[in-house]
Formats: C-alpha cells, structure tokens, sequence
C-alpha cells in the first residue's frame, strides 16, 4: 500500500510533483479506474485499509477504542470500511452515522452490511465515548461530495468535537472543508491527519484547508496521472521535481560572468531591502550583482557585502542608460522602493530593455491603479511577487480562491505570478501552475520577502527558466527557513542558502 507523506509544517517532498485535484478531476479518474475494470467496491475497500494503515504508522501505539462518524455518501462507506478494519484489529469501534442503515446505496450500502455492529445516530450525545479517552475519531461524514454549507447535527457534532483530546483523523477531506478551494464551508473539524486517494486536492494546500487538514497522507489507490482530463494544465505540488533539473549549478568552465550579471534597483529609503534581495542573489549563484542607486545611498550598500558593486543611477534614465550594457542578464526593482511614479518608471525601463525582471514591493503597488500597464508587459520573464494585500490592489476585479486568481492574473499580465503566503501559488501565462506546501511559520518575518525576491533573481540571472525559477525560489527560501526554524529573521536566510544547497547536492535525483 503505497503512501505518500507530508507531515505539517516539514518538507512535501514526498509529495512533490504530484498533480493537485478537484473534486471533479477526481470523479474523471475514478471513472477511467473503474472502466479499467477495477470494481469500485475494491475501490472503496483500498481506500479504507488505507486510511488503517496510516493511523498505525502515525500512531504506533494501536488505540483502544474509536469512533467512526459516517455520513450518507461514499465518504462514510469509507468509514465503515475503516470501523470493520479496527474492529478486526481489536480496537473497541463505535459507529455513529447520519442515517439508518437501509438509506445507503451502492458500495456504501455494501460497507454497511459488512458492518457487524451497532450503529448510532450523528448527534453531540455520540461522542460521549471520547471521554473514556485513548480514542482515534474517523471523520468520514463528508469527502469530494460536499455540496453546501454544513449546518444541523452534523454542525453542532464538529462544534463538539472542536477541543477534543482525541485526535481525528479525515478521510479524505475534513467534513466542511471544499476540496476544490480549501473554504470552511459552516464548519469543519481541525483534523491531525488527513488520508486521501488518488491525488492532493486543493483544499489540501489552500488556506484554510491546509491548517484543517494537517498531516496529509495521499493513498494510492490504483489511478494513474493518465486518468486525469487535461493533465497538463493540472497544478503540481512545488518541490524539486518540478525545477531540479533547471537549477544552475556552476562547472569548471564558469566564471564570473557566465554565472550572469544581476542588477538590483536601490533608493535610500529602504536599503535594507535592497541589501537583503541582494544577498540572496549572490548566494544562490548570480556571479555578479550590481546594485544600482542614487549616488547619497552608496554608503548604505558598501558597509556590509564587499563583493557586491554599485553603479549611480538616478531613477528610470539612470536605469536605462546601466542596462545598454549587455551583460546585465537579470533585474529587480521594487525591494525596498517607495511605491511612486519613480519607481514605476524604473520597472518600466527594466522591462523595456528586455532583460528578465522581477517586480516586487514597491515596484508593483506603483501600479496600483493602473494594472493594465502591467498587462501590457506580458512577458513570461517578468516575474511579479506580490503578497495578498499588494495582489488585492493589483487586480481588483479578480475573485475566487487564490489558485483561480493567481492563474488568472498570469494570464491577464502575460507574465509569470508568484502570490506569496503560507500557501504560495505560483502561476506562468502558459498555465502551468504550482502550489507550495511546506513553507514554515517562521518564515512570516519583515525582509522574508525581499530575500525570496533575490532568490528569483539570482536563479534568473543565470538563466534558469522564468517558471522554474520562481518555483525553486520559492522552495529554497522554504528550506532555509525550516533549516533555521524558531527565532529566524530574515537575514539569517541568505546565509542558509549553501547549506540547502549542500542538502540538494546530496540527495539523489531519481
Ligand atoms: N475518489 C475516489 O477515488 C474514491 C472516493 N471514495 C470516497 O467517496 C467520497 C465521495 O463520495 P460521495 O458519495 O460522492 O460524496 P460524499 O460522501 O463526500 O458526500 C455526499 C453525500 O453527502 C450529502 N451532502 C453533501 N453536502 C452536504 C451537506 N452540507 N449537508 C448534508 N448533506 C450533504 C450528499 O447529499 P445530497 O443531498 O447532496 O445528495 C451526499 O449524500 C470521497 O470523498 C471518498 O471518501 C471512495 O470510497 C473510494 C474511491
Ligand atoms: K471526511
């Protein structure tokens, strides 16, 4: 029984790559499984034994009792494939489900009849059992089939289990949590451990899903990436699957220069920024890096990074004028820029001497109010890195979960989006799409940002593809933070960089 892990909060590595799922991508799979002559009562009876198996690795030590709450579908026929699994293993299972018996259907209605014991009404009262302790809760009330909100009983018995000591494990989806967007549809139990089949859903990865789903376990249940309409549009979970064999590691043959010339737009309002951004640049590789700033903030960029140099230049013309030079491979503007008609033109003149670009901070909300020049840019090159509060103002109009519009707003811009947060998307105008799993809490520190913009530029600088580059930025700023953990600040990250790197150089590429 292969499964997949991606503990909360640790590396998705195991998971990386994979394609990320709706409801409805899943039903197609399923459907090509089953015409593939597999029954799906086998179907339902994998995804049981494999909801088993993961509870026993997670808790090693068997629980003495469980409570198995099953809703009227497919989810609660998987759950009580689960009851009769723990009940043969000799765990003391209850069964509390939301309807009688004789109201289920298809393979449901048979995991029913294999279900030898008692079973009790959904209500508050059925949890009582959990007081005894040493107790796994099974939430197989609702799965991909969650049609509206969820109110009633089976409301108010999620309320009851919020607080609970035992720990629940979801099949499939936490009940109430939208597959496909990762909303709390009226409520959803916070789950230790979620098992699903086939594939991640969205509602995995996406806020608030993923907090609610924790622990994810993906069980294979015999479909193939083939199954899947439309696989290559399907958005991947990042990791080093998706950029690996992009990412620029110099050879003999390099030096300075073919390691690419990256140019970071500097001000004297906010340098630290720049400098972070900077930093990062270099550890990732760029062979040069040129800050170039209004002649008063030289001193801000000479203290500290000896090898980095630094040109005057005085705004957009400035700008222009450093990028006739055709070694610059890669820019960035807007670390540490005020969000003013300066800056807007200095992007624009980044973006008019054809050199790939990042847009950042100060560089995007200068367009605030005028996001159709940023459409105009459309090219997959430019990389733009807002967060959700500078995305907000950079496309108004779009609405949905932060897939939809991070991919809408690749498509619009013509350029590849980058929507940072514990749940980045990152997102190319030809559609690719992939989201983060593994970023840590701690990563939530000021500068964290503008070193992940450095990242970007450095792995540009030296010619890795727009897409690719952004997604292993991403990646390697998570594994820096997670490297550091508690008590990390920004500028511990650049200095993270070779050790990741180290850590990559030393695992097998399969
Ligand atoms: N994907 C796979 O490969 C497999 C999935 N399995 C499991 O099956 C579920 C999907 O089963 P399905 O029956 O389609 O849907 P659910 O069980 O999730 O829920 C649908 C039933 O729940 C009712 N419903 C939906 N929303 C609500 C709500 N808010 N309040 C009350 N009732 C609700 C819905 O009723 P309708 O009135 O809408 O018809 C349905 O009765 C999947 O998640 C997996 O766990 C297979 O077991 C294995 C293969
Ligand atoms: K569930």
């Amino acid at each position: 029984m292969k499964l997949r892990w991606h503990r909360h909060g640790r590396s998705a590595e195991e998971i990386a790559g994979l394609p990320v799922v709706t409801a409805t991508e899943m039903r197609a799979a399923e459907q090509a499984l089953f015409a593939r002559g597999t029954p799906s009562f086998d179907v339902m009876s994998t995804a049981g034994r494999a909801v088993v198996v993961a509870i026993q690795q997670r808790w090693p030590t068997p629980f003495k009792r469980a409570l198995v709450l099953a809703g009227p579908g497919n989810n609660g026929g998987d759950g009580f494939i689960v009851a009769r699994e723990l009940a043969n293993l000799g765990c003391d299972v209850h069964v509390a489900a939301a309807q009688s018996r004789d109201l289920y259907s298809g393979d449901a209605a048979r995991a029913v009849a294999l279900w030898g014991g008692h079973i009790a009404r959904l209500e508050p009262g059925a949890l009582a059992k959990l007081d005894e302790g040493d107790c796994v809760v099974v939430d197989a009330i609702f799965g991909i089939g969650l049609a509206r909100p969820v109110e009633g009983q089976v409301k108010a018995v999620i309320h009851a289990l919020h607080g609970s000591p035992c720990p629940i494990v979801a099949v499939d989806v936490p009940s109430g949590i939208d597959a496909d967007t990762g909303e709390v549809l009226g409520a959803a139990p916070r789950a230790a451990l979620t098992v699903t089949f086939g594939w991640p859903k969205r509602g995995h990865l996406l806020l608030p899903g993923k907090e609610w789903a924790r622990d994810l376990v993906v069980a294979d249940i015999g479909c193939h990436d083939a199954d899947l309409p439309g696989l290559g549009a399907i958005p991947r979970v990042n990791g080093t699957a998706l950029w690996r064999n992009d990412l620029p590691l110099p050879s003999a043959a390099d030096h300075k220069y073919t390691r690419g010339h990256a140019l970071v737009a500097g001000g004297a309002t906010m340098p630290g920024a720049t400098r972070l951004a900077s930093r990062a640049a270099r550890r990732i590789g760029a062979g040069m890096l040129t800050v170039a700033a209004p002649r008063e903030a030289h001193p801000f960029y000479l203290i500290d990074q000896p090898g980095l140099i630094v040109r005057e230049a005085a705004g957009a013309a400035g700008l222009k004028t450093l990028l006739e030079d055709r070694r610059f491979t890669a820019t960035l503007v807007g670390s540490g820029l005020p969000a003013d008609s300066d800056t807007r033109a200095m992007v624009e003149a980044a973006a008019a001497s054809g050199r790939a670009l990042v847009i950042d901070g100060g560089g995007l909300t200068a367009f605030a109010d005028a996001g159709d020049v940023l459409a105009g840019f459309g090219r997959a090159d430019i990389i733009l890195t807002p967060h959700e509060g500078e995305f907000a103002r950079l496309f108004p109009s779009l609405k949905g979960d932060k897939l939809v519009r991070t991919r809408e707003a690749a498509r619009i811009a013509g350029c590849t989006v980058v929507v940072k947060g514990a749940d980045t998307v990152i997102a190319g105008p030809d559609g690719r799409t992939a989201i983060n799993a593994d970023a840590p809490a701690w990563l939530a520190t000021a500068g964290s940002g503008d070193v992940l913009a450095g990242l970007i530029l450095g792995l540009l600088g030296q010619g890795m593809p727009a897409f690719e580059a952004a997604a292993a930025g991403v990646s390697l700023h998570g594994m820096a933070g997670a490297a550091f953990g508690p008590g990390l600040i920004a500028e511990d990250l650049p200095e993270l960089i070779p050790e990741v790197l180290r850590l990559l150089s030393e695992v097998d590429p399969e």
